[in-house]
């Protein structure tokens, strides 16, 4: 018999009730709470940690496991030099501007879109359309920064003009951030005083190793740098051959000028990376086709910059195929991500992808695309991915003259041309001196393009500097090096492999889980529902017992053992209250399954099992449920199909029904 099914859509979307649900049933609390909490800093309670636990579980199957890739735990303490290889240490940073007055301080760009968006919101007002306002958080939680909206019409030409804006408002650099901030009069939204020029702010927290202060160090605010740094050892783990991926998962701290939006944007998060190396030459995937008819939607980069915001939906393996996603690893790793997503609960109706614009992208980066999620703050950035390309495994290299490189044997060998580099040691050496060796290993260090630059100049001008890592120019002379053209056979290729990048935000996914999740029944408006998915809910299974009776109990003690040996997680409710608001109490949990022991148990050995969404209950033997419901938790069957094998039961209906 098939299971009842339910219409959530059809419940409007309550964010109050959802806020307060949350934190009743302690999914997350603002950190130190008791003490005042600061802005950016949250503790998960046992259902968020539950929860997080299984979507990371999930995580780690569906890439870790099904992918093979190798799993790192790399220290969250990083040492100054890996960050300024990495170019965080200069240019990890936010624009802020402050209050010319009192120093209040504001993210520029977040500001700027808070302005218009209040704006836009006045004059939808003053059309008489109502909306939400916007809200930012102080650094000590004490107050809620507003910028108010004010029913105030904008002409035509304005809305286009802002809202244009607002569809590429990550795109601005700084000094645009300041003309847009001169531009549109905007002010601080507290005190009315005039805002200083944007200036940039780093978000990294710093600290010393050691007690001298002479090791400086930084909380990573990411975790692939721990993945490059090993990068020689993971390659030697997989034979020496690409492609391979390394995984990891991990806390990151990034000091944001304002923590807002919840698990949204806060100081301290975990991250699920996946640094994917593959060959520069060869971005194929291997597994591509087993992707290519996941259907994502698409927010290209050429429809942004002329401030639209409409989609497409597309196979990857169209997106591929008409060059709007770059290449076939990425465009593997953008299906295998909406799959993840989608399974573990997301909405795909609210999930599209969004091309990284040029201001956007780092320079070195050769396509990037984030998997955005709405929800009741706008449509949000959870998921990054990019093709870095060779950046990080190049600096990294350079700066540790360590040879982050891959050499593979060719299967037919290639005759090529190449620049042959001859120094006259002694003559080098008498002009050098000690600095020599370190002028030598830079020329011969110089790639082909640069070799054939030095060459010309010392054929053409007779004389060349040549930069070292000090930072001093040494000139040399055609007398003290000969670079010329040679005919070589070569039997092995060496080359930096690229790096495609999928970076998880664990927090913002969850959240946006939650949302995704929530509805509440007609009848119980104030008591909500979590429908997540069996693999992702924190307690699979709710006990309850229709009497306090010694006999009932020992059988609820037998359940709780049984499932624990199956290794499913269940909790008994054995407060006095009715069974139905128990279950009504477990929905706001998300637990899909509710198992009741009554006096029909101790007869007959059956017990009834209701599912979360639908409230259908069914009747079976003890064995014969607890297996469906080993079925269910495995993912083997769904409530419809697992139901069939038991009988409908017809007592009494929960009373929250
Ligand atoms: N402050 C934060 N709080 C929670 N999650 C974050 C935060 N910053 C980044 N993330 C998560 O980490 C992922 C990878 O980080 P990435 O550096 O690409 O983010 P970002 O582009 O700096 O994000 P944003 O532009 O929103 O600040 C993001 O997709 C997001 O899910």
């Amino acid at each position: 018999m098939a299971a009842a099914t339910v219409n959530k859509s059809a419940h409007e979307f309550d964010k109050g009730n959802l806020d307060s649900m949350l934190t009743r049933r302690f999914f997350f609390a603002p950190a130190f709470e008791i003490y005042g909490g600061v802005a950016g800093l949250y503790d998960y309670g046992p259902t968020g940690s539950a929860l997080q636990a299984n979507v990371l579980n999930e995580w780690r199957r569906h890439y870790i496991i099904e992918e093979d890739m190798l799993e790192l735990d790399t220290t969250i303490m990083t040492l100054s030099e890996v960050l300024k290889t990495s170019g965080h240490v200069e240019k990890f940073a936010d624009w802020m501007v402050k209050d010319s007055k009192n120093g209040e301080i504001y993210r520029a760009d977040h500001l700027v879109e808070a302005v218009l968006e209040a704006r836009l919101k006045g004059d939808k007002e003053a059309r008489g359309i109502k909306l939400d306002e916007v809200v930012e958080e102080d650094d000590k939680k004490k107050k809620k920064k507003k910028v108010k909206s004010t029913a105030v019409k904008l002409e035509d030409s304005e809305v286009a003009e802002y809202e244009s804006i607002l569809a590429q408002i990550d795109n601005y650099t700084g000094p645009q951030l300041g003309e847009l901030v001169r531009k549109f009069n905007i002010t601080n939204p507290t005190t009315g005083n005039e805002l200083t020029e944007p200036v940039e702010f780093n978000l990294m927290f710093e600290s010393n190793i050691g007690p001298t202060g002479h090791i400086k160090g930084f909380l990573r605010p990411e975790t692939a740098q721990g993945h490059f740094v090993n990068f020689a050892r993971l390659l030697e783990f997989n034979n020496g051959k690409v492609p391979f991926a390394s995984a990891q998962i991990g806390r990151s701290f990034r000091n944001e000028i304002a923590p807002r939006q919840g698990l949204l944007r806060v100081r301290e998060f975990t991250m699920a990376e996946i640094e994917h190396y593959v060959d520069p030459l060869d971005k194929r995937h291997a597994r591509f086709n087993e992707v290519k008819d996941v259907v994502l939607t698409l927010l290209a980069k050429d429809i942004q910059v002329q401030g639209r915001t409409d989609t497409v939906q597309m196979t990857v393996g169209d997106a591929v195929g008409q060059g709007i996603v770059d290449n076939e690893t990425l465009g593997y790793f953008l299906g295998r991500t909406q799959l993840f997503l989608t399974k573990i609960g997301i909405d795909p109706k609210r999930l599209r992808c969004r091309q990284h614009m040029a201001n956007e992208m780092a320079h070195y980066a050769a396509d990037c695309w984030d998997f955005e999620i709405q929800s009741s703050y706008g449509w949000i950035e959870c998921v990054g991915c990019a093709d870095r390309s060779a950046y990080d495994l190049t600096v990294h290299s350079v700066r540790t003259k360590q040879p982050l490189r891959v050499q593979q044997r060719l299967e037919t060998p290639r005759v090529v041309e190449k620049l042959d580099v001859q120094f006259d040691a002694k003559a080098f050496g008498m002009k050098f001196k000690k600095d020599a060796a370190t002028i030598r290993n830079t020329i011969t260090g110089l790639d082909e393009e640069r070799l054939q630059c030095l060459k010309d100049e010392l054929d053409k001008a007779g004389v060349s500097g040549v930069k070292c890592a000090d930072g001093k120019v040494y000139e040399v002379t055609p007398d003290l090096v000969k670079i010329n053209p040679i005919t070589v056979t070569e039997h092995m290729r060496d080359f930096t492999p690229n790096v495609i990048e999928p970076s998880f935000g664990i927090g913002r996914i969850l959240y946006s889980l939650l949302e995704h999740s929530y509805w509440a029944r007609e009848q119980d408006k104030a008591r909500g529902v979590l429908s997540f998915p069996v693999n992702v809910a924190p307690i699979k299974v709710l006990i309850v017992s229709i009497s306090n009776d010694p006999k009932l109990t020992e059988i609820v003690y037998e359940l709780t053992r049984k499932l624990r040996k199956l290794g499913i997680a269940s909790r008994v409710d054995d407060s006095s209250v009715s069974i139905g608001k128990k279950y009504a109490r477990n929905d706001e949990l998300g637990t899909p399954f509710g198992i009741t022991v009554d006096f029909a148990t101790v007869q007959n050995g059956t017990v009834t099992i209701r599912e979360r969404d639908t409230t259908s209950q069914y009747i079976g033997k003890i064995d014969d449920v607890l297996s469906t419901v080993d079925e269910l938790v495995k993912g083997n069957v769904d409530w419809a199909g697992a139901a069939g094998k038991l009988e409908v039961y017809s007592g009494v209906q929960d009373v929250a029904e």
